[in-house]
């Protein structure tokens, strides 16, 4: 409700509590108006809800909304009869004690429709095992079946109930239905042998006609035919545009299997239903004597087949009384006229207590077999009070039932206010309220009261009539302030009463009864021989229903008015031990109608259901009281002590909060547990200022919302950073681990290879052996000599390569050679061709005599010269390779012969060397070509020549074993064997 306080201009007022004007009609009927034009027919009187007919269906009753209003605080959604239904649930559940709920209102208000969204509302909202699903079925299909029985067409409502029904819902602890129980009150068991212009009878015989298959009627021995049934025509509108009796019969049939009705019981109800019809077809005719006598055998046939009644018996029964004298029994026999009052009264009689017997039937079926602990939610579905243009006494007994009720709810509510206010320790307020007591006192008072006095005329002897029963009220009533008849009342009221009418002042307003068939209605003869032939009726319901010990058959049977003052005293009893709830329905406009609100109506029901006097009690102490937690949850912004969070006891904000807010003190009352405001405008002038501060709140809690949620994205965002992160560096870490494991064996292995390089090829050193394999030829390949001048400064091989290494080094040699040869030119082939051919010509005829003349004191000169002959064989075949040299890596050798520009500049790039075995013939041959033999000059010693200008180099040569050159200690280039040095 507080979350609707804002929107109370557009809607009107939530809860009647809250009007200012509380003692006003018309402010009632404005907000009860202005709610209904916005579709919005609820609307509480604190805990009472008031509901209005909206005569359409509107989408207010789907699962949703089921859902929406399942465990939520009554006060915190807009009222609904599912908040109700809900509230009451709860309730009993946390407290563990028995509730009812009363519904009541005109017919046509809508109070069965409020009693089937209950139901509804239980079976969706309460935990559904499969025994349990079968209760809520069953407690579902009861209503059809009773309905079909129990309700009718009426000038007011189309499906009227003709009954009170009280039905007790049993839960057990953990909320799942478990059981239920009926109870019925008065039954319009008058309906069933007349209808006024416009009604029918009840639903279950047109839908028997109009539904029963071909054979069930022939075994009924019925027509397809209302019009054929006196008892169904004499409303004169069997057929209904609002009723659908055909596919109400399958329901019907369809719901009687599933609350345990057997084959042989559907049989014997609907044999009943159809004897009715037949009763109400019997036509008695005068005979010679004036006696009644029946004619028609075919509808007799059809009653004793149904009933199992024989012919005559039955015949006899309706026919004659039995008259019981000392000794023997006489039958005397009936007029038309008695006999047509006993045929209806025993039709009444067979349909009333059939229908009992439906209603216990349904109680077997719904009784809940486990007997563990369970609570009770009760539907009281009531008729409303009722006044009309000419009230009975029906009316009479509803209104007094009405009567009673309200007496119930004040004292309930009374009790739960006190009780309130004592349990928060708030002084208790005394309750301005009219207590109709005094009403209930005029009415059952024993030998005082209306019921006794209209017993009394019932049961005395001699001639009674409901005019007598009249001034009987008169002499010992008369003087009551509740009543008035036309001789009683004054002047101007007299005007407004008939003679035969007497006026009662109830609590909801005053209504004029008219006396006339109040002892007819109140005895509801049934001759007792009627009683006593159904007694042997082989039709089992109906042998049910008139059992052959009928409690003190002899005694006059109670009157209905007694009944049902005794039912009274039940239901109220069974009521006062439960905690009440009430459902109000109004019905909006006679013409059923939807968006329709006729004002006087309204007003005529508010008045009649006791609305104001509900508002006055409720309003009597403080208009609102809610739980100091509520209140201060909803109000605390409006106070910076209390706003954002209050660290102390709710009170104690509250207290804070109010002083703030300026309350006065005769304003509020502090409970235990409770504030109670006195008035709405108090409360009304607190929301306003929350709602003026709730749209600044709302900035700010945005903003901060919305900075919590971007903190809270970065948050995330940053712890899903840092796990990420953590997972990479993990992963990194192992990567780099198994890097290093490998790196380790892969050493490991390397080192073993290494130190048993030199061992046979096995398991330890073959990777290691291949690595070493491929890096020298690697290193060959880029290492490999780049002239033939260069073959000696080959690549050492590894000692596995040794063998490998000689090979290649010959295939090398042997490729460069050709290769060199091949990239001879033409014109140094023809030049060296010619040198060769010259000087192939010249060494034969170099003789001896020059090579002493030139070298003739030179040591080695003979031994050279001795192997001469072998030297010129040799020489003939040998080419003479002609080498070019770098300077850095050249040291001239015994038997080269090098050709440079200049001395000094011995073995530059572009000196021609020559290597030749026989280094003497060549240069004695040299010397003969150029004619010149001083050309050669032989140093013995050593010879000095520039290194570069201004720097001196000295070589000295030295005959020895062996040819070797180095430098002496000296610094001097020594060249040890023979060394021929020529510029
Ligand atoms: N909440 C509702 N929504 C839509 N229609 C409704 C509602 N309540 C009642 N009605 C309509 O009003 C009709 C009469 O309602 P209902 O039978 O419940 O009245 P009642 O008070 O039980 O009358 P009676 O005392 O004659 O049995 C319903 O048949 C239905 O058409």
């Amino acid at each position: 409700m507080e979350a609707s306080l804002t929107a109370r201009d557009r809607v009107g007022i939530q809860d009647f509590v809250l009007l200012d004007a509380y003692t006003s009609e018309t402010a009632f009927l404005d907000n009860l108006r202005k709610r209904f034009h916005e579709n919005l027919i609820y609307t509480y009187i604190g805990t009472l809800l008031v509901s209005l007919n909206p005569y359409k269906e509107l989408d207010i009753y789907s699962k949703k909304q089921m859902d929406t209003y399942m465990g939520v605080n009554f006060f915190e959604l807009p009222p609904h009869i599912y908040a109700l239904a809900d509230n009451v649930f709860r309730t009993m559940m946390s407290e563990f004690n028995n509730h009812f709920i009363l519904i009541s209102g005109e017919s046509g208000a809508g109070k069965t429709e409020a009693c089937k969204k209950i139901l509804h509302f239980y079976a969706v909202s309460c935990p559904s095992t499969k025994i349990l699903n079968n209760v809520r079925d069953r407690l579902l299909l009861s209503n059809p079946v009773l309905e079909a029985f129990g309700n009718a067409k009426t000038l007011k409502n189309d499906n009227s109930s003709r009954f009170g029904k009280y039905m007790d819902i049993q839960f057990d602890h953990q909320g799942g239905a478990v059981g239920g129980h009926i109870l019925s009150y008065l039954l319009e068991k008058s309906r069933v042998v007349h209808q006024n212009h416009g009604e029918r009878n009840f639903h279950i015989f047109y839908q028997l006609v109009d539904g029963g298959d071909e054979d069930l009627l022939r075994w009924l021995g019925l027509r397809r035919d209302c019009q054929h049934y006196n008892y169904l025509v004499q409303g004169d509108c069997a057929k209904v545009s609002s009723v659908n009796d055909r596919s109400d019969w399958r329901t019907v049939r369809k719901a009687l299997s599933v609350v345990d009705f057997s084959e042989s019981d559907v049989e014997h109800l609907f044999g009943i239903v159809a004897s009715v019809l037949h009763l109400g077809n019997l036509k008695f005719e005068a005979d010679t004597r004036g006696y009644a006598a029946l004619h028609n055998s075919q509808e007799m046939h059809w009653l004793s087949k149904l009933l199992g009644i024989p012919a005559q018996v039955l015949q006899q029964g309706l026919t004659h009384r039995k008259i019981e004298a000392k000794t023997e029994e006489v039958f005397s026999p009936f007029s038309v006229d008695h006999a047509v009052y006993a045929r209806d009264a025993l039709a009444k009689a067979v349909y009333g207590r059939t229908f009992n017997w439906l209603v216990n039937k349904i109680n077997e079926s719904l009784a809940n077999v486990d007997s563990s602990r369970k609570t009770v939610i009760g539907l009281l579905d009531i008729y409303g009070f009722e006044v009309f243009t000419v009230n009975s006494f029906e009316q009479f007994c509803i209104n007094y039932c009405n009567e009673k009720l309200q007496q119930l709810f004040i004292q309930l509510t009374l009790k739960s206010e006190q009780a309130e206010y004592e349990m928060e320790g708030v002084e208790w307020e005394p309750v301005p309220y009219f207590n109709n007591k005094i009403i209930c006192d005029l009415v059952e008072e024993k030998h005082r009261g209306i019921i006794s006095l209209l017993d009394e005329e019932c049961l005395r002897p001699g001639e009674a009539t409901d005019f007598t029963l009249l001034e009987k009220m008169e002499e010992i009533i008369g003087g009551h302030p509740h009543f008035v008849t036309h001789k009683l009342a004054d002047q101007k009221t007299r005007k407004s009463l008939a003679r035969g009418d007497f006026r009662l002042l109830h609590y909801a307003g005053e209504v004029t009864y008219s006396v006339v068939g109040f002892l007819d209605k109140n005895n509801d003869l049934l001759y007792r021989n009627g009683k006593e032939v159904m007694q042997q009726s082989k039709n089992l319901i109906i042998k049910h229903c008139f059992p052959p010990s009928e409690p003190d058959q002899k005694k006059r049977p109670e009157t209905v008015v007694t009944q049902f003052k005794s039912s009274l005293v039940g239901l109220i009893e069974i009521l006062g031990t439960k905690e009440p709830w009430y459902v109000r329905c109004i019905k909006p406009n006679e013409a059923k109608e939807p968006g329709r609100f006729d004002d006087v109506l309204v007003r005529h029901q508010v008045k009649y259901l006791g609305l104001m006097e509900h508002l006055r009690v409720r309003r009597a102490g403080f208009a609102y009281r809610r739980k100091y937690e509520i209140f201060l949850q909803r109000y605390k912004p409006l106070c910076p002590d209390t706003w954002p969070n209050w660290k102390g006891t709710a009170a104690e904000g509250v207290q804070v909060l109010i002083k703030h807010l300026g309350y006065q003190p005769d304003e509020y009352k502090m409970g235990r547990t409770k504030i109670f405001i006195r008035h709405p405008r108090t409360l009304f002038a607190t929301e306003d200022a929350f709602q003026v501060c709730k749209h600044k709140l709302a900035t700010k809690i945005q903003a901060k919302y919305k900075g919590y949620r971007v903190k809270g994205d970065y948050q995330k965002q940053k712890e899903a950073a840092t796990k990420i992160e953590n997972c990479w560096r993990g992963l990194m870490a192992r990567k780099e681990r198994e890097k290093r494991e490998w790196a380790v064996a892969i050493i490991k292995r390397f080192i073993k290879g290494f130190m048993t390089r030199n061992e046979p090829s096995g398991a330890d050193n073959r990777e290691y052996l291949s690595y070493v394999r491929h890096s020298y030829l690697t290193r060959l390949r880029e290492n490999l000599p780049k002239t033939l001048l260069h073959k000696d400064l080959w690549l050492t091989p590894p000692p596995i390569l040794k063998e490998t290494s000689l090979f290649l080094k010959q295939l090398f040699i042997r490729h460069m050679v050709r290769k060199y040869v091949q990239g001879i030119t033409e014109e140094r082939k023809a030049l060296v061709c010619y040198t060769h051919t010259r000087i192939h010509t010249r060494i034969h005829t170099c003789t001896h005599m020059q090579a002493a003349v030139i070298f003739h004191n030179f040591c080695l000169f003979a031994a050279s010269v001795e192997s001469a002959d072998q030297f010129h064989v040799q020489r003939e075949k040998r080419d003479v390779p002609v080498v070019k040299y770098d300077r850095n890596g050249f040291r001239p050798r015994p038997r080269q012969l090098v050709f440079t520009r200049d001395a000094a500049y011995l073995l530059d790039e572009g000196d021609l060397v020559l290597e030749c075995d026989f280094l003497f013939e060549a240069l004695t041959k040299l010397s003969a070509i150029v004619d010149k033999c001083d050309f050669i000059q032989v140093v013995q010693d050593s010879v000095r020549f520039d290194i570069q200008p201004g720097r001196e180099g000295v070589v000295d040569f030295r005959s020895g074993q062996e040819s070797v050159v180095y430098r002496a200690k000296n610094g001097h280039l020594t060249v040890v064997i023979i060394y021929l040095f020529f510029s």
